[in-house]
């Protein structure tokens, strides 16, 4: 196909005319650079957003090539759903995966306006959206009012919601995005990441999004892969990664905990939400979340404090009885990371060792652990 490299360098790789069930990643990989080898062999579940997260040089953005097709590893098997794309007899062409892919700097062509910007491609995309669905998509992301403008006119923020949705309207049945919010502000950030959230919920979009930024991993991903020096370390549900010791969270000093719970009161009469987490009752903020819905919780581990009797008297809503499973001294920073068991989840305290030691904490003692604020996610 003539023009496959310049849909390449813009970063459009959709063109798949083949249904697949992408439900899970199959991946071994093997491919050497003059100084850097990378070596990775997992299988995870493709279901809402997989994170890849690892310092600067371990090979996401390689890994991420290879998954694509962009880079032809010396050994490589990659299985996606029911779909063969690599393995020792075959190898298919980048431009034959449905995949879409957003970089870091959104790579729009400059001299084409946003809504031409949108389209390009999208006659050669064998599974594009229909008319209505792209019209979906710019509402989705917000771009009716940038339709006419040409990139230069753009925030940095607007052009990399334009290239997701330029990505979008090839219909990809999976999206690669390598640190595509790494040049913007944090407000641009918190808008982009939003439509992200929407969708992952409304359009059922599996994405692979490599990310250094533990909150944007928080916030989006619901399966973590943590990569070091060209191999991944281990992998699992974002619950399980951040609830780790050698949690990377732990290390970038911003430990959290992500919980998962049904909304059992969408608004009570103090205009607050009552969230069930395996039996713990959370209270936060009205969010207009309907009933039965899955709501996800962030709690900085900074954020929960620790006593040993139930407090009567306080202002804190959320009050919940616990024991503590481990304590980690953290000596670069006098603080102690105290693992709680709850009901029947975990949650992470951030307190000083001072602390600790007045409470005489140790595995097994009980107590109760009161919560400042608690972010709801989605
Ligand atoms: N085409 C190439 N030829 C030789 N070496 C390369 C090539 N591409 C990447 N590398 C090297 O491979 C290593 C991994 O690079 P890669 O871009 O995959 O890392 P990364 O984890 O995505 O980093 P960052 O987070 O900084 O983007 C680096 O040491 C890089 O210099």
């Amino acid at each position: 196909m003539e023009n496959n490299s310049k849909l390449e360098n813009t970063g459009i790789l959709i063109l798949s005319a083949s249904e697949f069930n992408a439900t899970q990643l199959e991946a071994k990989v093997q491919l050497e650079y003059a100084s850097f080898k990378l070596a990775v062999d997992f299988k995870v579940p493709l279901k809402g957003v997989v994170a890849i997260y690892g310092p600067s040089g371990c090979g996401k953005t390689t890994l991420l090539r290879c998954l694509a097709g962009l880079e032809k590893a010396s050994y490589g098997e990659v299985t996606i759903g029911d779909q063969v794309w690599q393995n020792d007899k075959m190898f298919v062409r980048p431009h034959e995966r449905s995949v879409g892919f957003v970089f870091q700097d959104g790579g729009l062509l400059a001299h084409l306006t946003v809504a031409e910007n949108l389209n390009f491609g999208r006659k050669r995309a064998a599974q594009a959206l229909d008319e209505k669905q792209c019209r979906d998509v710019i509402s989705l992301l917000g771009l009716e009012p940038l339709l006419t403008s040409r990139p230069a006119e753009l925030s940095g923020g607007e052009a990399q919601r334009v290239a997701i949705g330029r990505a979008l309207f090839l219909n990809p049945q999976l999206l690669i995005m390598d640190e595509p919010l790494a040049s913007l502000d944090s407000l641009n950030k918190d808008k982009i990441l939003s439509h992200l959230d929407q969708l992952k919920q409304q359009a059922d979009q599996p994405m692979i999004y490599v990310s250094h930024s533990a909150s944007e991993i928080s916030r989006l991903a619901d399966y973590v892969i943590v990569m070091d020096q060209g191999e991944i370390q281990y992998h699992g549900t974002i619950e399980t990664v951040a609830a780790r010791q050698d949690s990377p969270f732990y290390q970038a000093q911003q430990p959290f905990s992500v919980l998962f719970g049904q909304v059992v009161d969408p608004c009570n009469q103090f205009k607050l939400s009552v969230i069930d987490v395996d039996g713990d009752q959370f209270m936060v903020p009205d969010l207009a979340l309907e009933q039965g819905r899955t709501a996800r919780l962030h709690i900085d581990a900074k954020d929960v404090s620790l006593a040993l009797s139930r407090s009567q008297d306080s202002s804190i809503l959320n009050i919940f009885k616990a024991s503590v499973v481990t304590i980690e001294q953290l000596a670069h920073c006098g603080h102690c990371l105290v693992k709680l068991s709850l009901a029947q989840s975990e949650l992470l305290a951030l307190i000083s060792q001072y602390s600790c030691e007045q409470l005489s904490l140790a595995p097994g003692s009980v107590v109760f652990a009161q919560i400042k604020a608690v972010s709801i996610l989605k």
